[in-house]
């Protein structure tokens, strides 16, 4: 078979695991023969191909972003998958493998309910995909912000401040919640649990007055119970607004109302960049030697996934049907220890 891989959306450690893990074991057990798209969906609406031989793959796993480049370019209003079809037909390409978040699978059922071969793979740094466990990338996010949360809390230690830091995660706390926990934060502020700013104020004096240097972790897409988000004027590629900011406003009213001198770091790109953690290299090489059985089995339509420890193959659809949001219950386990 001749398979085309693909990486859409935000790059995220990990990518290039998989496809080492593809074109590996598709290469040394079944003969498959591999091209990459570049750019993500740009590449396929303009014919932007290349070979993908073994020898392009070696020691991939622990190297960040993707060889193949990425883009939110939409195929759907650039051809939609008529055009798809008329460079995988030109190319003689059998099937593809699409990598990426929701938004890439979704395109991906899309373009199974036409009728293009297609298998997904579920990467996000947000872990918010559901019908999967994990995605990778998320742990490496997390090892960050926590190493980070880390360092700043000395610093915030030895200046008696308060430290607020704005981690990633879109529209769920997963990276907020995880790297607060891991880095023993006195306040973990996350999207799908609305605090009062006075449960906020009330949580960071608490810590201030048993002699501690408060520290908040927010996620970006936090917002203030009966608040709107907090949106930058940029938008990306696809028109939606960025996140972010939001760091900014929790700093200045926890500075305004508790008279604690308040510094805010807001992580961004940097839990996106570098070398996957060993987590990560494991899970994104497993997902990428799953996919490409799941190819070579024409389970088309379906996108690999991991159920506890093992590696499962699960319908685009469930994987695609709604957000995996963090539940009451694990954000009530760690708002035992706040302040
Ligand atoms: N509902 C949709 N309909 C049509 N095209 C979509 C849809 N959602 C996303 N896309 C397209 O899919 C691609 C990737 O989507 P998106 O930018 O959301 O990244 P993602 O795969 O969800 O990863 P990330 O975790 O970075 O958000 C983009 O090219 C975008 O144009
Ligand atoms: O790289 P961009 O386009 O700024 O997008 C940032 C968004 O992508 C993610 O890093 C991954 O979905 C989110 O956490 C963040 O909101
Ligand atoms: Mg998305």
């Amino acid at each position: 078979m001749k398979i085309a891989l693909l990486t859409a959306g935000g790059d995220c450690p990990g990518l290039n695991a998989v496809i080492r893990g593809v074109v590996l074991k598709g290469d040394r057990i079944y003969d498959h023969e591999f091209v990459g798209v570049k750019d993500g969906f740009r590449g396929l609406v303009e014919d932007d191909i290349v070979p993908l031989p073994r020898q392009r793959v070696r020691g991939l796993s622990k190297v960040g972003g993707t060889i193949l480049g990425t883009s939110r370019v939409s195929p759907l209003t650039n051809g939609g998958t008529a055009r798809v079809k008329e460079v995988m037909d030109k190319h003689e390409i059998d099937a593809l493998i699409a990598i990426g978040g929701e938004g890439t699978l979704t395109v991906a059922r899309m373009f199974h309910d036409d009728g293009i071969n297609v298998v997904g793979v579920p990467k996000t740094i947000d872990n918010d995909l559901s019908a999967t466990d994990r995605t990778f990338g998320f742990d490496t996010a997390v090892s960050v912000a926590t190493e980070s949360i880390d360092r700043l809390r000395t610093t915030g230690e030895a200046h008696s401040r308060c430290m607020v830091v704005e981690v990633m995660g879109r529209h769920v706390g997963w990276i907020a919640l995880h790297a607060g926990m891991a880095s023993g934060a006195h306040v973990i502020l996350i999207p799908e649990v609305p605090v009062s700013p006075e449960q906020l104020c009330e949580w960071v004096q608490h810590a201030h007055d048993r002699g501690r240097a408060p520290t908040v972790v927010v996620a970006e897409g936090f917002t203030f119970a009966g608040q709107a988000q907090v949106e930058s004027d940029q938008r990306d590629s696809f028109g939606r607004p960025l996140l972010g900011g939001v760091g900014d406003q929790v700093t200045r009213l926890i500075e305004e109302r508790t008279g604690i001198e308040t510094r805010n770091t807001t992580l961004g790109h940097l839990q996106r960049g570098g070398v996957p953690s060993s987590y990560d290299r494991v899970l994104a090489t497993r997902f990428g030697t799953a996919a490409v059985d799941a190819v070579s089995n024409k389970l088309w339509g379906t996108m690999v996934a991991l159920q506890g420890i093992d590696i499962a193959n699960v319908n685009l659809s469930d994987a695609t049907s709604h957000l995996k949001t963090v539940p009451r219950d694990q954000w009530d386990e760690a708002a035992i220890l706040f302040g």
